[in-house]
């Protein structure tokens, strides 16, 4: 139990200034109607939160259209909610998922890294760590609910819920691809995808920048089960029940021991990791790259 408390104490204290500024700003965040058991729902621009007291569990899902594509607000409003779910004694599981139609998430916003100064990366970057190591390492269960295609970072939050139901549909694809794009998945990434996959698969996978479609993500083990596009919510809340009855305190301290010596290096290293990130994006060669792959996308639509 110390050990546990530990962590989030640990954690806790790595909540960013920028978090703190936004978490005191009025209007922002704030409670909704979560019905007459006084428990609170909570919202922001692009995070709904709906709250099932009587189960526990909350159904995250992520709306900032059109893509999901993590951006430093959404990051941010993702782990105040996150923050606020935990520190509410209710709930002990959460399911994350879409509200944009086909797709999870885009992945890291790639406008919040082109084009920008040294400065702003630093903070970007630093968002995206708080975001791995939040998921991570949350007490609680978390679920993903997988509902479209999920690339690069959206697989990478994936990969920290405790469990991923994919649902079966043959536009949908997951995996870290960040090498199609001229880019290297950082070592925390490639640990975590090591830690579900196993170092060979994931070794190909990270090389080739595999993004997997749905009955080949279940046969490498990048989720652990797909189903009937229409089942997926109701998948994911079966599941949860099954986690939620395992002793809340044995669940939560295998869960650390599993996990924590993954996210001690990256909180051991983590501004070092930081500079590598700066110094990397900051090279003219990548700085094209990714302008030109943004321009693609763009160019896509006709
Ligand atoms: C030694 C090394 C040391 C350190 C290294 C450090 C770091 C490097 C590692 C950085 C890690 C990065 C991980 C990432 O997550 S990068 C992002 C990867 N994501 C992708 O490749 C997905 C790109 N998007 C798509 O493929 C499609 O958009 C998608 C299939 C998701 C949806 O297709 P759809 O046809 O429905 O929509 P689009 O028309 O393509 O897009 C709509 C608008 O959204 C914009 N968009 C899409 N994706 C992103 C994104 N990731 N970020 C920002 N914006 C995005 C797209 O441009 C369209 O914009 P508009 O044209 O409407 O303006």
């Amino acid at each position: 139990m110390a050990l546990a408390v530990g962590m989030r104490v640990l954690t806790r204290a790595l909540l960013r200034p920028w978090a703190r500024g936004l978490r005191a700003a009025p209007g922002r965040t704030g409670p909704a109607a979560g019905g007459g058991d006084g428990v609170r729902c909570f919202r922001s621009p692009r995070v709904l939160v709906e709250p099932d007291p009587a189960a526990g569990v909350a159904v995250v899902k992520m709306r900032n259209p059109p893509v999901n594509s993590l951006s430093l607000e959404f990051l941010t409003e993702l782990l105040i909610s996150l923050e606020k779910l935990e520190n509410d004694k209710t709930f002990h599981g959460i399911i994350i998922t879409s509200d944009c139609p086909g797709i999870f998430s885009a992945g890291l916003d790639l406008t919040e890294m082109c084009g920008r100064d040294p400065e702003h990366y630093a903070e970007y970057w630093k968002a995206v760590q708080e975001m791995w190591l939040r998921f991570y390492l949350s007490n609680l269960v978390v679920i993903a609910a997988i509902n479209g295609i999920s690339p690069a970072g959206g697989c990478l939050l994936s990969l920290t819920c405790d469990y991923r139901v994919l649902a079966n549909n043959p536009k949908y694809a997951i995996g870290l691809n960040e090498t199609l794009l001229g880019i290297v998945a950082p070592f925390w990434f490639k640990d975590t995808l090591v830690n579900t996959i196993g170092h060979r698969s994931a070794e190909r996978a990270l090389q080739l920048g595999l993004l997997f479609p749905p009955a080949e993500a279940l046969r490498v083990g990048v989720v652990d089960q797909v189903v009937p596009e229409d089942q997926v919510q109701s998948t994911a809340r079966s599941v949860m029940a099954q986690w939620l009855d395992i002793p809340d305190h044995a669940r939560q301290l295998t869960k650390i021991l599993m996990r924590k010596p993954t996210a001690d290096r990256l909180l051991t290293e983590r501004d070092a990791d930081i500079e590598n990130f700066v110094r990397f994006i900051c090279k003219d060669s990548i700085q094209k790259s990714l302008h030109a792959y943004l321009e693609k996308l763009k160019q896509k639509k006709g």
